[in-house]
């Protein structure tokens, strides 16, 4: 049986380092880091993940500000907003929460954030950055920043020799994925939905990386024996076996099949969820350093 990476435990691991290097800081007679959280509409799923970013900020000792902003508002209104935070020195890390209501265009309100305030890593310079290997000043997407942090947990900060698949190809997560992995000296292999015989080439990986948003795609048959499992998806399917109406949520890995063959699999809650709040914090204490002239911190 494959050990369980236990998420939830490294991510308050993070928030503990987090919360003693902002003390470090301060120190130093550096500002406390600033992050501004944006959330446009009422989507429940977006108001509980915001509600947790602006309460572990707090927790981590942060200067925290919560922007709760109405759905009808123009995206002109929503640029505005972010030339405030832009141009304001008490905030070192700007989270717009995704997604946002359809009328307003997410790309141009991403690249409308300043690259150094950009603690979600989405701006062009943070995406050019990861992809040349300029890591000391990059910032890199939470999800998969914190998805790495549990491989290394696992296989060691150097993966020479292994080959990983990422299933999956989003800006958000795929890519940058398969970005950190090379960086480590993986051998890496990005699949898709018109990759020919998925099952097979997922058979090839030491490190398999699942990000589909498909429920319980990736069967336990599509794991090689040993290999080192992380679940990125989180899907909210019916669970009539709770009540009527219930619901539970699943990755996109079906996690007792894989758990039978994989070395160490990340589960769902508990894997990777609660890393991309860990790293948003690890993102924004590292903002603050950098804004003081100071090293970022490792984690
Ligand atoms: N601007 C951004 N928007 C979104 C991002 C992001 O990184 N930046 N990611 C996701 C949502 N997300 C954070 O924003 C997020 C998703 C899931 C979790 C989490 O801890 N999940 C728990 C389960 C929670 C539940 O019970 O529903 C888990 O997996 O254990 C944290 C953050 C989209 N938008």
């Amino acid at each position: 049986m494959a050990e369980l990476i236990d998420g939830k435990s490294v991510a308050e691991g993070v928030v503990r380092r987090v919360k003693a290097l902002t003390i470090e800081l301060m120190e130093k007679g550096a500002q406390k880091p600033g992050l501004a959280v944006v959330i446009v509409g009422e989507d429940p799923a977006s108001q509980v993940y915001v509600a947790s970013k602006s309460r572990t900020a707090k927790e981590c000792g942060f200067h925290s500000v919560q922007h709760t902003l109405p759905a009808e508002m123009s995206e002109q209104e929503l640029l505005a907003i972010i030339g405030e935070l832009n141009a304001d020195p008490g905030i070192n890390g700007i989270l717009v929460q995704l997604p946002l209501p359809g009328h307003i265009d997410a790309g141009k309100v991403i690249q409308a954030i300043a690259p150094q305030k950009d603690v979600d890593g989405f701006h062009f310079i943070n995406v050019g950055k990861l992809g040349t290997g300029e890591l000391e000043t990059a910032f890199v997407p939470c999800t998969p920043a914190g998805s790495m942090l549990l491989i290394e947990r696992v296989r060691g900060k150097d993966l020479s020799g292994l080959n990983a698949v990422v299933v999956g190809r989003s800006n958000i997560v795929g890519k940058p994925m398969a970005n950190l992995l090379l960086a480590a000296n993986c051998t890496v292999t990005v699949a898709h939905s018109r990759t020919k015989d998925l099952a097979a080439l997922a058979r090839t990986a030491d490190i398999l990386v699942a990000a589909v948003g498909r429920p319980e795609m990736v069967r336990g048959d599509w794991v090689k024996p040993g290999a080192t499992v992380i679940d990125v998806g989180i899907n909210r399917i019916a669970a009539p076996e709770k009540g009527e109406g219930k619901t539970r949520l699943v990755g996109d890995v079906a996690y007792a099949e894989a758990a039978k063959t994989a070395g160490a699999i990340t589960p769902v809650p508990g894997g990777v969820g609660p890393m991309t709040i860990a790293m948003l914090m690890a993102n924004t204490l590292a903002s603050a350093y950098l804004a003081a002239g100071l090293k970022r911190p490792s984690f």
